[in-house]
């Protein structure tokens, strides 16, 4: 018998566009059944409306697939690895932020012992009370990298992914020191190679999950014809990766664009240069996490792919700080007592500087929000209110939407020109025509 090398579909698109079930039972699972997902006429599928909404309408709340804290946020916000919210407490905080942008810069050793107590809660800043966090749970395979607001979000992450990924000595991965290499690589190059390795090693969770569950079946139905021809394995497979593989992509190193400081006389050494380091993040992948049973997951097409569609879905990942609200509280308390107030809180927002309302920064994958086509002159917008502070996107209408209606975001700032517009949907590989750009070309 000859065997063929089996390739997973990239692009869910035919699927879409033949009626899949996929989205529909998505939608009911989210309860967003005011939407729907079916092909465009010229650009793939895109969101309609399945009811009427008016102006300001919560349009989707979309939890994400996967989902990545920024690694250069991690000074600034402790959040939750699974689900995104901020842990600890305003101490923490503040306390943790400004130790650890203290350490290795000759500041003032006495306010970094403040900092390192308030870190540690061994001090407590007024009215803080006020603005509860969830405790900081440690990671099950003691890693010291990621931490959860609970036990529950600490399980669902490890059997998710970070079982995988985890450096700790509980980790599953092949070879703790492997998986270093790799995260080192990807902080000096590009953290977008978390993000895919993230997205493979829940695919192989997924997969091992789902053969455990046929396992138990077979035992009872003692049925083994398909095992034999090895098709129920992939068939797993195809199942684990049927969430990713609906997603909108391209090869990242096709789809990137040219930054500006590259000649178009170079590009395609440029291109070259970038499918080359996916090519290094791989095999340090490989090296950490490779699953033969799962081995058409570790293609370079299908990494170029993953990076790709993180690239294209314009999906960012943002949860406000409640040390913000905590400074604006303390601003808003009358005059006698804020000025009595401020001398223990000043200092800290002022070693702050601005940075005191970064909030928590990454990308993220959202299964519906991803299928949003682009408008300059949207109908929806991700928009999180004050009750939203995780890391799922909201989607609110911006002006009254007709049932039937494309539901439209904008991928942009829409308030810039129509040539800095064009230029910045150059990224997204498409020229706009929404009724504004073709009234502004015209
Ligand atoms: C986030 S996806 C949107 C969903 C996508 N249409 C699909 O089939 O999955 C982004 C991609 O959709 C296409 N797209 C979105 N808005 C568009 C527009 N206004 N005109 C042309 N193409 C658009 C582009 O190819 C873009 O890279």
């Amino acid at each position: 018998m000859v065997k063929t090398r089996r390739r997973l579909m990239i692009d869910g698109e035919d699927e879409a566009a033949t009626g899949d079930e996929y989205f529909d039972e998505l939608i009911a699972s989210k309860q967003s059944d005011g939407i729907q997902v079916k092909p465009t006429n010229d650009y793939g599928k895109g969101v309609y409306a399945d009811m009427d909404f008016k102006e300001g309408d919560l349009v989707l709340k979309d939890q994400m697939l996967v989902g990545m804290q920024h690694s250069s946020n991690k000074i600034d916000c402790l959040v939750c690895g699974c689900c995104f919210s901020f842990i600890g407490s305003i101490e923490i905080q503040i306390g943790r932020k400004l130790y650890l942008q203290g350490l290795g810069s000759p500041k003032d050793v006495c306010f970094n012992e403040k900092s390192e107590l308030l870190m540690h809660e061994k001090l407590e800043l007024p009215y803080s009370k006020k603005f509860p966090l969830p405790g900081v749970i440690n990671c099950p395979g003691g890693c010291k990298e990621v931490y959860y607001c609970s036990k529950s979000c600490a399980q669902a992450d490890w059997e998710f992914s970070h079982s995988l990924l985890c450096t700790g000595e509980g980790s599953k991965s092949l070879s703790q020191k492997a998986l270093s290499k790799f995260i080192q690589h990807a902080n000096e190059t590009n953290d977008i190679f978390l993000l895919a390795a993230k997205a493979i090693s829940c695919t192989i969770l997924k997969y091992r999950k789902l053969k455990t569950t046929c396992d138990k079946e077979k035992d009872k139905k003692k049925n083994h014809i398909s095992d034999v021809l090895g098709n129920r394995n992939f068939s797993l497979l195809l199942k684990s990766w049927k969430p990713l593989l609906m997603g909108y992509k391209r090869r990242w190193w096709d789809c990137i664009a040219l930054p500006d400081d590259v000649d178009v006389s170079d590009e395609d050494s440029f291109r070259m240069q970038i499918k080359q380091l996916a090519f290094e993040s791989l095999e340090l992948l490989k090296a950490a996490i490779l699953d033969e049973e799962c081995l058409p997951l570790f293609s370079l097409e299908i990494y170029g792919h993953i990076i790709g569609m993180f690239e294209l879905n314009n999906l960012d990942l943002v949860v406000a700080t409640p040390v913000e609200d905590y400074f604006l509280y303390i601003d808003d308390l009358p005059e006698a007592e804020k000025k009595e107030i401020n001398e223990i809180t000043q200092p800290f927002l002022d070693a702050l500087g601005e940075d005191y309302s970064v909030c928590c920064q990454g990308t993220a994958f959202f299964p519906l929000q991803s299928c949003m086509n682009h408008s300059c002159c949207p109908n929806a917008k991700a928009f999180k209110r004050d009750e939203d502070r995780d890391g799922q996107a909201t989607i609110l209408a911006c002006k009254p939407i007709k049932r039937g209606e494309e539901i439209t975001i904008s991928y942009i700032d829409e308030e810039l020109e129509l040539e800095e517009r064009r230029a910045l949907l150059a990224d997204y590989g498409f020229i706009c025509k929404c009724p504004r750009c073709v009234e502004e070309e015209a």
